[in-house]
């Protein structure tokens, strides 16, 4: 019995649509013979024109439903929605629960669509004040290839006009009377603002909602206290269905609400960024003459044609929205629960990015926890990561290399692999309206040996920048005139080729590290003696600030001073914009020169060939090999106990117990290699030495045995004798 009229759906197949029979109703003689509702032109493929048809689609069938049942209680509808009929709205919603904004995520291959998406994105990212973008054109316009001429006519026609002729210009007033009945808003928030006015449909009309950006808090405000208010505006108007929704991942799928028209209703955005909310909204026929669009003369609302930003952009809405698969279960009648969606992003974005880029760097340089986040915070966060191509082993490769290799996609490509990568670029676009951009420069001072050089090699790594150039800063001076600013030139020659290959856009570049040893030697304070070594020192120092800072300056370069001498530094190198993050490298601590030894010893150990009381005294806690447990250990091995019996059994168990004796002396002295009293003072490369020390001392003990390498084992004893050599 019921009357089919929704626009093909199977062509949007990825598309689950949970399909409600419509309330049966009386069969109206009129409709029998009518079939499906010819709609050749609409095209379900997007999300928005799919939306549209279906809310034209909820229309058609409300009204046959109102004229089913009879035009008389249509026409009485005031502010309850009798008319509306219930499975066609049902199924609306069920469409908007599923639909999200399209988000650039890196896997898409429509570039243009990304793009578009971006620009839109950024400009909803920077709107001061609260927008109302009034899609309701569009969306006509899109449900306009459902209703069929036949079918509008059967609605609008009285019995007596059932066979009269309607004229095209009549059918065209009917059509645009019923689709004006449609109207479909964005409304953007930015961070934490309210709308100033309120929006308001007719009486008896049906809004449907959903959060698609952002939180807001939606609410409507009770009439008596509407029209105080304009008397009084100190007065906080009186809300009603006090709702706050909150999107704070993609993931986060918050389903889609329903409202009724008559009383006014308000957005407030949430403090968490901007917000975005789309509404359908169906207008019962009763108040065609009115027309949906009395909402929009309140004062902050502004229509798409009279903002000119707006008109600017190159946007449609057919490209802003998508669908998702949901959990139809889970969305069932629920209005306030949130439920996660599968997300397609893979690589991590903002604080996940930090967190995972700061334990990337714990695993590979030890006790420089807080120094690790000081830098992610300041160097890393909000740079936009091209991964630079790597070699069959995964070495990164030079500008020039990946150039001869990946001749035709190097330095300008967004390919596949860099996921994500539009995502980062729209944020870091973002901070740098704000001025937050990431520094180009970063000192790293402290004693020798501690890690300064392995982190900025980290550094490089985490970026997935070009293979660094590590130089010393005294390798810099050239006595010979112009060699200085050769050398300094083919420092940057790479940087600035991949930046021109980008046309400029640093975005599209790998980034470029460039260490410089030692650059006291260069950028030492002034002396009074202008010889004319301290003219090709003030030479080289003025050609790299200007590309740190200057008219030069390269945008996809990150330059990492080191020294051990801070204070012979030139102020002037440290100032913002140049060197302008400053790192202390310190001796490490206990807890670092631990995480040291657990570094540097990681893979012997992961191999088997520490001795258990050496993991304990490099982890710091007691060996749980007590004497009674390593005797009982040795007296059961099954050597011994399968080939030897009675005297030499117990001969052999006596001498053991001597040698674990003398063994357990020496683990009460050394149960924490990290302790003060033990490695106090050393620094990084001194523990690296240990370890290959000690790692020595086994070797040539297993030398003199004729042993085979395979069972080499590094014991405590070895860590003690490598402490004696390494302390004298
Ligand atoms: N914090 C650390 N974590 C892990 N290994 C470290 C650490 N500090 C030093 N090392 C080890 O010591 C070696 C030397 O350290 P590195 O060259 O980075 O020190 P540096 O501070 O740059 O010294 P210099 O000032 O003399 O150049 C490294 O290759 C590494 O094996």
């Amino acid at each position: 019995q019921c009357f089919n009229i929704l626009p093909p759906m199977q062509r949007a197949s990825h598309f689950k649509v949970r399909f409600m029979t419509a309330t049966p109703l009386e069969p109206s003689t009129r409709y029998e013979e009518q079939k499906i509702i010819d709609a050749p032109n609409a095209n379900t493929e997007d999300a928005f024109t799919l939306l549209s048809s279906l809310a034209a689609t909820t229309l058609l069938q409300s009204d046959r439903r109102r004229d089913a049942i009879g035009k008389d209680i249509g026409a009485q509808a005031s502010s309850a929605t009798k008319w509306i009929d219930e499975g066609s709205a049902f199924r609306l919603r069920s469409v908007l629960n599923s639909l999200e904004l399209w988000m650039p995520d890196g896997e898409s291959s429509d570039r243009e669509r990304q793009d578009e998406s971006i620009t839109w994105l950024r400009w909803l990212r920077s709107i001061p004040r609260p927008v109302i973008v009034d899609l309701s054109l569009e969306a006509r316009v899109a449900a306009n290839g459902t209703v069929s001429d036949e079918f509008l006519q059967m609605l609008n026609l009285s019995g007596e006009e059932e066979n009269a002729k309607i004229s095209t210009a009549k059918m065209q007033q009917i059509r645009s009377e019923f689709l004006n009945r449609l109207g479909c808003k964005l409304i953007l928030l930015p961070s934490g603002q309210s709308m100033q006015g309120c929006l308001s449909e007719p009486n008896g009309s049906l809004i449907f909602g959903k959060l698609l950006y952002g939180g807001v808090t939606r609410y409507r405000i009770l009439p008596s206290s509407s029209a105080r208010d304009v008397d009084a505006p100190s007065k906080p108007p009186r809300r009603a269905g006090e709702r706050t929704e909150r999107k704070t991942s993609v993931s986060d799928l918050i389903p889609a609400w329903v409202q009724y028209g008559g009383t006014e209703r308000r957005y407030d955005g949430v403090d968490m960024g901007p917000a975005m909310v789309l509404e359908v909204s169906l207008a019962p026929k009763i108040q065609t003459a009115v027309d949906g669009n009395s909402a929009l003369a309140v004062n902050d609302v502004r229509s798409k044609k009279g903002d000119m930003v707006l008109n600017r952009l190159a946007w449609s809405p057919k490209n802003m929205f998508r669908f998702v698969e949901t959990d139809e279960e889970s969305l069932k009648d629920s209005n306030t629960t949130t439920t996660p969606m599968k997300s397609s992003a893979s690589t991590l974005q903002g604080k996940d990015r930090n967190d995972a880029f700061v334990s990337d760097f714990k695993d590979r340089v030890g006790g420089l926890g807080p120094q690790i986040e000081a830098i992610v915070r300041r160097v890393l966060d909000g740079r936009v990561i091209r991964p630079a191509e790597v070699d069959a082993q995964g070495n990164m490769l030079s500008f020039i290399e990946a150039k001869s290799q990946y001749s035709d996609t190097v330095g300008f490509s967004l390919d596949e692999s860099t996921k994500q990568l539009s995502m980062a670029s729209l944020e870091a676009q973002e901070l740098e309206i704000l001025g937050l951009t990431p520094v180009r420069g970063l000192l790293l001072y402290g004693p020798p040996g501690n890690g300064k050089t392995a982190l900025a090699r980290e550094i490089a790594r985490a970026l997935k920048a070009r293979a660094p150039k590590i130089v010393s800063a005294p390798e810099l001076l050239d006595r010979w005139v112009g060699g200085s600013e050769r050398l300094v030139r083919e420092l940057f020659h790479d940087a600035e080729a991949e930046l021109a290959a980008c046309n400029g856009d640093s975005t599209r570049s790998a980034l470029h590290v460039i260490v410089i040893d030692e650059i006291d030697a260069v950028f030492r304070k002034r002396s009074s003696a202008e010889d004319s070594g301290e003219a090709t020192r003030s030479s080289t120092v003025n050609q790299i600030l200007a590309k740190l800072d200057g008219v030069q300056a390269i945008p996809n370069v990150l330059l990492i001073g080191m020294t051990n001498r801070r204070e012979l530094l030139d102020e002037a190198l440290l100032r913002p914009g140049r060197l302008e993050v400053q790192i202390e490298i310190p001796l490490p601590s206990k807890c670092g020169r631990r995480e040291i030894l657990q570094i540097h010893t990681d893979s012997l150990r992961k191999k088997g060939r520490l001795s258990h009381p050496l993991c304990c005294a490099i982890d710091g806690v007691k060996s749980a090999y007590t004497k009674e447990v390593l005797l009982e250990e040795s007296s059961s091995d099954h050597v011994l106990v399968d080939t030897t019996r009675g005297r030499k059994r117990r001969a052999i168990k006596r001498a053991t117990s001597n040698i674990i004796n003398s063994i357990a002396s020496v683990n009460e002295v050394v149960h924490d290699l990290a302790d003060d009293r033990i490695t106090g003072g050393f620094s990084g490369a001194e523990l690296a030495g240990l370890v290959r020390c000690a790692g020595s001392i086994a070797l040539s003990r297993l030398r003199k045995e004729g042993a085979a390498i395979d069972s080499l084992l590094i014991t405590l004893d070895d860590m003690k004798q490598a402490l004696d050599e390494v302390k004298n």
